[in-house]
């Protein structure tokens, strides 16, 4: 069966940002075009400040808009009545929540809220769907914990819980993984995006992983003070120099080879290397961190051998004719240093 792919987040022309009393307001940002498929996993990156956070409250009906249009799943905004929206947007904001007596089973069921009766009575089944979001975000030890009584990172994954048990459409997500350990940001990460291939959903979340999120975002959508949005996969941004433009400050560069961030140095001296594999990409990573630039040129540079026969031995060969075999990098950059 052909997925559907229709647009579930639309604006048109948006300008966001804050009323501050009588006619003042200060705009972030104005003329934003932009589109969420469902199936469609986007990660919305910039630098701190950029107004992430003021766009994902507005596209989710937080606080208002400054002018234009917001449309989820074709229908705009303000026309839907709260329990409405509640079916088909579920919101995760970085707010902490610090309820007294709250536990883990407690707040995800409020999850389910928009399904309950009068009186919020969770049938068989409600239970059961908590259940399981506890389990998926790696809280199942916790169903009974008070929140108070746990780490950001572990209350973090409970309001994901909570918004995963909306079973909405549209999920939007403020900085998700902000209190999260590297596996568990992965963990989490790759849940929502199953989430959004497999059961069809469509997910936007801010974060400042940019690793992360070229690995696994469909869609890229970079934001910066004075400039405008910017949405693409992450592939056609890199090459259309987006990293850079939006994120590279004076002595930190964005390598757009490796898709990564490099601080500038100056470079001392060149070496060469010789040798491959793991050895020779840590070798080198050595060395530049160093202030050694490193070539595989023959010159009137030092040569560093890497003997992989010789568990993992760096041979020295200096300029001068000496020769220094070292068992570690460690070794072998003080070596370097003393000549
Ligand atoms: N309630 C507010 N009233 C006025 N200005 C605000 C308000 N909240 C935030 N701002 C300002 O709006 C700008 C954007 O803030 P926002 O929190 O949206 O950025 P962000 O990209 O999410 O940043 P970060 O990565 O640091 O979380 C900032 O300059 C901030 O000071």
């Amino acid at each position: 069966m052909p997925m559907d792919n229709a647009v579930l987040l639309q604006s048109n022309d948006l300008a966001v940002g804050y009323r501050q009393g009588g006619n003042k307001s200060l705009v972030l940002h104005k003329d934003i075009n932009v589109q969420l498929h469902r199936g469609e996993f986007a990660c919305l990156l910039g630098p701190n400040g950029a107004g992430k956070s003021t766009l994902i409250k507005t596209l989710s009906g937080f606080i208002p808009k400054m002018a234009g249009k917001v449309s989820v799943n074709g229908k705009a905004l303000a026309d839907y009545k709260r329990n409405e929206l509640a079916k088909v947007v579920s919101v995760v904001l970085t707010e902490r929540l610090q309820i007294p007596n709250m536990t883990v089973f407690d707040l995800v069921a409020l999850g389910r809220t928009p399904y309950t009766d009068f009186f919020g009575m969770l049938s068989k089944h409600d239970k059961q769907l908590v259940k399981q979001a506890i389990e998926d975000v790696g809280l199942k030890g916790f169903i009974n914990r008070q929140l108070v009584c746990m780490s950001d990172g572990e209350r973090q994954k409970a309001m994901i819980a909570k918004a995963l048990v909306q079973d909405t459409p549209l999920i939007i997500l403020d900085e998700p993984t902000a209190f999260l350990d590297l596996p568990s940001k992965i963990e989490i990460v790759q849940l929502l995006k199953k989430l959004a291939r497999e059961r069809n959903r469509a997910i936007l979340l801010s974060t400042h992983d940019l690793d992360l999120a070229l690995q696994l975002a469909d869609k890229i959508w970079l934001l910066a003070q004075g400039r405008q949005l910017e949405a693409g996969v992450p592939e056609d941004l890199v090459l259309a120099n987006g990293f850079r433009r939006f994120f590279e400050k004076e002595g930190i560069l964005f390598d757009n080879e490796s898709g990564s961030f490099k601080v500038e140095r100056e470079q001392m001296k060149t070496i060469r290397v010789i040798g491959k594999g793991v050895e020779y990409k840590w070798l080198s990573h050595a060395l530049n961190r160093t202030g050694y630039q490193t070539t595989v040129e023959e010159g009137n540079y030092p040569n560093i051998e890497i003997d992989s026969n010789a568990n993992k031995a760096y041979i020295l060969h200096q300029t001068d004719g000496s020769r220094h075999a070292l068992r570690t990098i460690e070794d072998l950059l003080l070596q370097i240093r003393q000549e």
